[in-house]
């Protein structure tokens, strides 16, 4: 956790330390000012009411109003201060941690799953931040707070002080004990919060298929499962952090009754003034409150640690940083260069060659013998284990990400529409485009008279995920998308599955007019849809992956088509 919480305080507190530094004094000036209000106590018993000088009731009355003014300012500035503070530390890490999220490499996030990197980002950042805005300020605080009233009792007598006081070191056994058990509960808490923000993100984008098989009570029955695991967790965490609090207050009591037994005495004695031990008595409390806070801010601070990990993980992903090198491309032809790769330790491509160039390419094979997998990796979404693709001869792994992505185009099989119009769904296939050229490409696909049929026209809101179009209605708006976009090289993976005959024929259309300027690679299950005369790579029969056969067959049309 140390290394964590340095982490963040180099990369994200630090530049934002003059801030801290001026809450720190505004702490000090209202925690000062806590202090005054016993000393004037003292001083209108002892002087006034006792001594009988009543010239100082004007003072100690003035004096006793100021305190109460300026203390509420200095809790007004430091608690907006502090919440500027958290917000603007909250806006830094999670647009820091989305970065990472975003160009960290798909296998990596894939492995954290979407719900929990949800409750990484927003959740554990705001435990984390709290360290640094709440927790760290008080601690600092804290120390002074005990040292002045600690220093003022000892001015008035110091034996009576030692006497209150020793029992203070009893508090650290219960924080250093509850504290690691702490640590440990909330670890095991906040990665079953990360599972059902999974399992809650999944299943609700699962209700059509839990509807059409009736999987209500199974699926809630799984929730509950979850529910009672995070339940179970952190009922021990509130177990440990009641009886820290509860052993806590047991001690704040010992320096109370210690004043009692060996103060009051000397009161009667009259070795001791009623103001000073009036004045004792508030002391204490003032002493006892910050350290019996202590043991809070310190149990709070070792829960948050496993948050600190959990979100330090994030910037820890594996980032498809790519090179520095311009990527120029000319041919456009793309090479994959005896290319090993796995899924988890289970080789899909092993000592992969083939060669796609301009024109028309076919990817065709079995189910799951990698096809997808090839057209993925020359996106870079995952590291080779070993191998190179290049494109016109330059390593995809050297070249900087942007020529990448501006020279590559992939369609999905299942196409990805964000939760906005039509309009924007086209435009980001390049932002600079105008209004013309998406309508443009629209044509060219064939969905423009669609588009212009719905009430709205490009303004429709296509809802989460696109869900209110149909699928051949999204991939063909995939497709003008990656019209818009006229990059080199495009990768179309099953495009047509979804659209209908004449779609399908439109859609071809399309793609084989731009066979003689880009670099085009098809996967398809569809052999009627090859052309002639194009490049056939077969990465044949699945038995064949399994049995650890290299796929690298670049075959006859005929051949591919029929066999
Ligand atoms: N993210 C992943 N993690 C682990 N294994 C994966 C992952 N993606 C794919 N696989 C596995 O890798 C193999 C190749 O997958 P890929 O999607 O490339 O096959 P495909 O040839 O495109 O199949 P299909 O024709 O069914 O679309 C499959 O066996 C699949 O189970």
């Amino acid at each position: 956790m140390d290394h964590s919480y340095k982490y963040f305080f180099m990369k994200f507190v630090r530049p934002h330390a003059h801030t801290l530094a001026f809450l720190l004094v505004l702490e000090f000036i209202g925690m000062l000012f806590t202090f005054v209000s016993p000393l004037l106590a003292k001083s209108l018993i002892d002087d006034v009411f006792i001594g009988r000088r009543t010239e100082l009731f004007g003072y100690i009355l003035l004096g006793t109003a100021a305190t109460y003014i300026i203390s509420a300012v200095s809790t007004y500035l430091s608690g907006y201060g502090k919440g500027k503070l958290d917000l603007v530390l909250f806006n830094d890490v999670t647009k820091e941690a989305f970065d990472a999220v975003q160009s960290a490499y798909i296998k990596k996030t894939q492995e954290m799953k979407v719900g929990d990197l949800l409750s990484r980002i927003v959740a554990n950042t705001r435990s984390a931040i709290i360290i640094f805005t709440q927790i760290v300020p008080q601690f600092v605080v804290n120390v002074a707070r005990i040292i002045t009233p600690f220093t003022i009792m000892l001015f008035y007598d110091w034996k009576l002080t030692l006497i209150v006081t020793t029992p203070a070191l009893f508090f650290l056994l219960p924080m250093l004990f509850f504290g690691k058990r702490l640590e440990q509960t909330q670890k095991i808490s906040l990665e079953k919060t990360g599972s059902i923000y999974s399992f809650l993100k999944e299943s609700l984008t699962m209700i059509p298929l839990i509807k059409v098989f009736g999987l209500e009570r199974w699926s809630r029955d799984k929730f509950n499962e979850q529910m009672k695991d995070y339940y179970d967790v952190s009922i021990d965490y509130t177990k440990n952090n009641s009886m820290g609090s509860s052993v806590n207050s047991l001690i704040y009591g010992v320096p109370i009754a210690l004043l009692i037994l060996f103060g009051g005495p000397m009161v009667i004695q009259g070795s001791l003034t009623i103001g000073t031990f009036t004045l004792f008595m508030t002391n204490v409390a003032l002493v006892f409150g910050p350290i019996s806070q202590f043991a809070f801010l310190w149990s709070y601070y070792k829960s948050s640690s496993p948050a600190f990990d959990r979100v330090k993980n994030i910037f820890e992903l594996e980032q498809d940083k790519g090179g520095d090198k311009e990527l120029v491309v000319k041919e456009g032809s793309v090479t994959f260069n005896d290319v090993w790769f796995s899924y988890d330790n289970r080789p899909i491509l092993q000592r992969f060659n083939a060669t796609f160039k301009k024109g028309l390419n076919y990817v065709v094979g079995d189910n799951g013998t990698g096809k997808s997998t090839i057209l993925k990796l020359l996106c870079s979404f995952y590291p080779l284990e070993q191998g190179k693709i290049t494109i016109d001869g330059q390593d995809i792994f050297e070249v900087r990400r942007e020529d990448l992505r501006k020279n590559v185009s992939m369609i999905f099989s299942d196409p990805y529409l964000f939760d906005g119009t039509i309009y924007e769904n086209i435009h980001i296939g390049n932002l600079l485009a105008s209004k013309e050229e998406i309508i443009k490409a629209a044509k060219l696909v064939r969905v423009h008279e669609f588009i212009t049929s719905l009430p709205q026209g490009y303004e429709t809101q296509v809802g989460e995920g696109g869900l209110k179009l149909s699928s051949g209605e999204k991939q063909k708006i995939a497709l003008a998308r990656a019209v818009l976009k006229d990059s080199p090289i495009v990768l179309l993976d099953e495009v047509t599955k979804s659209v209908d005959a004449d779609s399908r024929k439109s859609i071809n259309e399309v793609i084989k007019n731009f066979k003689n300027k880009k670099t085009i690679i098809i996967i398809t299950h569809n052999p009627s849809e090859i052309e002639q005369d194009s490049n056939i790579i077969d990465l044949g029969q699945e038995s064949r992956r399994e049995n650890h056969v290299h796929h690298s067959f670049e075959v006859p049309l005929s051949k591919a088509i029929f066999s």
